[in-house]
């Protein structure tokens, strides 16, 4: 069966999602297809039941602090309520028909089903039940498909019961013990939760630190923070074998050091669902790790690319902002080119951890002339006052030739909030000298950042 439309969806992601929506509603005849949910990885699997999962532990550890502080707490941990908000409240039980519907009234043409490019303009689309529909979009296609978790050739690995985040937002009883592999943002968040709500976890990251694209000072406050919640934190492990038997999951490392427990949660990166999108049909390279894709989100005639494929941030916001600049190309609108040089951040650890634009690092290998300013949150009024739980650190990374800030990271309570004052300032391009001359409400904890502005000398 063959189709004309004006547009398709290739993948519902969030931007995928919204973009649909946007179109519909401005006219276009608009086909949606998602092999799996409406609306990706986000609301199903990714930032929202994670989120759900952070807020829970951060409330027990909120308790725990009361001793001392403002009395005696007794807490008794319980998983049941989050993972009953996650299913009923969060996912509704992992059902889209809410957003199938909602993107059905916009006027779209929702299918659930695998496409695939066959050329310029066309999608073949599989249905469940294996029937193939041709559709030829007049006005091009916009591909959204996203990431997978990426699977490890660590030997014995692939035949074990792992978990990836698919698995680990659906637990609704914890296990005793926890092995994670990878200290990215999603490998350190779960093992934060899972560490509160008492899973003895061992966290495994490959690489020198945890969380290492962030700043060094923002990485080992977070890893100061995993241990003293008493996970053991391993860097720098090479992960030799996996095995599983009677109900034990065994991690052999390199060293020859062996780590027992009783499920796996694997971590460790992402791979772009590009391999199977037929994009060879358009002149494309479907071993890519991402699309190359212009300031208009153009990955070629009309073909567009947004979301974690385009390798600009795995971030829903990043998707978000890309859809409503590609819309706007596909209706033939005006508007600001897409810009990354103020991507904020944030993985929502305790302390929360936001950063923005460069690193130190980054802005020295452009060969910036660069200043850096820091200072401890803790020995801000604020951070003092706070007491336990007050812990952080803000660093900012300044173009002294240009007398702007090009990178900043917060980590404290409430961190990605504070990181707002500074990716604006990074964004607008701010003259550090006019961030001298505000006044910052006492006793905040973003009144730290004028510490950080005066360390920059
Ligand atoms: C555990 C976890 C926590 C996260 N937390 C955060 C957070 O706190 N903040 C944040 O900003 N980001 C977070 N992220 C990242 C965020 O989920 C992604 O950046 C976001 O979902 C945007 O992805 P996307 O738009 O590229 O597509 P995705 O959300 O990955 O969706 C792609 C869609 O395309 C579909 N698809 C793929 N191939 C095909 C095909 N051939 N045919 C039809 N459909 C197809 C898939 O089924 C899927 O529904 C988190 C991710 C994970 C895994
Ligand atoms: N709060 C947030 O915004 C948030 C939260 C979760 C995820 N995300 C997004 O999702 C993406 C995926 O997250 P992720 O944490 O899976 O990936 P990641 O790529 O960010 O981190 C993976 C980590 O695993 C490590 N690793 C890789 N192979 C390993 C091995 N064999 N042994 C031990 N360690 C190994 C890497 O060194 C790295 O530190 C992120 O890039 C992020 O953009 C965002």
């Amino acid at each position: 069966m063959s189709t004309e439309c004006d547009l398709v969806v290739l993948g519902l992601g969030p931007g995928g999602e919204a973009l649909a929506t946007g179109a519909a509603r401005a006219g276009l005849r608009v086909v949606a297809v998602d092999k799996h949910l409406v609306g990706g990885e986000c609301p199903y699997y990714g930032c929202i039941p994670s989120k759900m999962m952070v807020r829970a532990a951060d409330l027990l550890a909120e308790a725990s602090r009361v001793d001392g502080v403002a009395g005696e707490t007794s807490v008794t941990a319980s998983w049941a309520p989050v993972a009953r908000r996650i299913a009923e409240e969060a996912t509704t039980h992992w059902d889209d028909q809410v957003a199938v519907d909602r993107l059905a009234d916009a006027g779209a043409t929702v299918l659930h089903g695998t496409g695939r490019l066959a050329g310029p303009g066309v999608v073949e689309v599989t249905a469940p039940d294996g029937t193939v529909t041709t559709f030829r979009a007049a006005r091009g296609v916009v591909l959204n498909p996203g990431t997978r978790p990426a699977r490890l050739p660590i030997e014995g690995l692939a035949d074990t019961p792992y978990w990836t985040n698919r698995e680990v937002v659906q637990v609704t009883d914890l296990p005793g013990s926890l092995t994670v592999i990878g200290g990215g943002p999603i490998g350190a968040e779960i093992t934060q939760v899972m560490a509160r709500f008492g899973v003895r976890v061992t966290l495994l990251e490959a690489g020198p630190r945890i969380l290492g694209p962030l700043e060094p000072e923002a990485s080992s406050v977070v890893a100061d923070a995993l241990v003293a919640d008493g996970v053991r934190v391993m860097a720098g492990v090479e992960i030799s074998s996996v095995s599983h038997a009677d109900g034990t999951f065994t991690v052999t490392l390199g060293d020859g050091q062996v780590v027992h427990s009783d499920r796996l949660l694997v971590a460790a990166g992402r791979t772009p669902n590009l391999d199977d999108l037929g994009l060879e049909t358009v002149g494309l390279d479907p071993s890519a790790r991402s699309l190359e894709v212009d300031e208009r989100l153009r990955a070629g005639d009309g073909l567009w690319a947004i979301g974690d494929v385009t390798g600009h941030g795995a971030f829903t916001h990043v998707s978000m902002y890309q859809s409503a600049i590609a819309l706007r190309d596909v209706l033939g609108e005006d508007g600001a080119p897409a810009a990354y040089h103020a991507v904020p951040h944030v993985t929502f650890t305790d302390p929360e951890a936001g950063g923005v634009g460069l690193t130190e690092q980054q802005a020295r290998d452009r060969g910036l002339s660069v200043r850096v300013g820091t200072t401890p949150l803790e020995q801000s009024s604020r951070g003092w006052l706070h007491g336990p739980g007050g812990t952080g650190v803000i660093k900012v990374v300044e173009d002294a030739e240009r007398g702007v800030l090009v990178g900043a990271s917060v980590v404290g309570p409430a961190g990605g909030e504070i990181l707002g004052h500074l990716a604006l300032a990074v964004h607008a391009e701010v003259p550090v000298a006019t961030l001298r001359t505000m006044i910052y409400a006492y006793p905040t904890f973003h009144r730290a950042i004028e510490s950080a502005l005066d360390d920059l000398g």
